[in-house]
């Protein structure tokens, strides 16, 4: 329904160079609903999430998070959008239960401490919660990431290949996490190369190729 959607793009068009990567992409994503953006090396997957994230300005189209345009230098569109774009920066003082710490009460959280716990244990992070961030494995240091968008409110949620370096378990957990995050009502919006976790999140799959989304086989 039009009304209830929260995130939309509309005929987005973006290149770099003289080469078309978006050639009139148009997406609407509501509350309680898991899109997945499938598509080969290089389709532009990347590219559309950092657009929605309002971190890149398309050359042409809309994007609008709430009627209003993605732009995450806005406050409001920080406090209701969570983003994990790849590696994130560290802090190398701080330890893994620090940096969600710092998340969750830049963000206001009134329960920081609890829900940092609980986040470091849906994520199997409470074993290297006195790490330094530099110091985990790269699977590890994916689940940090996305424990920081699970210690701070978030009405909308963008993860781009959130599968990398999980092993088998860890993607099972995070297809079903996104499937329960829907149900209570976030929006999710993922790229991803794994058609198993986007169908245990439960998400309506599409496929970028050439520029276009469509509809994934
Ligand atoms: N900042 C940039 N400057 C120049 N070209 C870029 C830039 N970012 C992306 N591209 C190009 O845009 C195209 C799409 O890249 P993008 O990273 O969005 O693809 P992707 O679908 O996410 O790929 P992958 O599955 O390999 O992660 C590629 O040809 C890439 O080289």
């Amino acid at each position: 329904m039009r009304g209830m959607d929260l995130l939309r793009l509309a005929e987005v068009r973006h290149g770099y160079g003289r080469r078309p990567v978006l050639d009139g992409v148009s997406l609407a994503l509501g509350a309680g609903q898991v899109v997945a953006v499938l598509g080969p090396n290089g389709a532009g997957k990347s590219t559309l999430l950092r657009i929605a994230a309002g971190r890149e300005r398309p050359d042409a189209g809309t994007v609008t998070f709430r009627d209003a345009p993605a732009d995450e230098d806005g406050a409001a569109f920080r406090a209701d959008v969570a983003c994990a774009l790849g590696p994130g920066a560290h802090y190398p003082d701080l330890t893994v239960r620090e940096h969600l710490l710092l998340v969750a009460l830049a963000h206001g959280v009134p329960d920081a401490e609890e829900r940092v716990d609980a986040a470091l244990g849906e994520h199997r992070l409470a074993d290297h919660a006195e790490q330094f961030p530099d110091a985990l494995s790269a699977g590890l240091g994916q689940l940090l990431s996305l424990a920081a968008t699970r210690v701070r409110p978030a009405e909308l949620l963008i993860l781009d290949e959130p599968e990398a370096h999980l092993d088998a378990e860890a993607r099972a957990a995070l297809g079903a996490r996104l499937r329960a995050l829907a149900a209570g009502g976030a929006a999710v919006l993922l790229a991803t190369h794994d058609p198993a976790l986007a169908e245990r999140a439960g998400a309506r799959r599409l496929s970028l190729a050439d520029g276009r989304l469509r509809p994934a086989a």
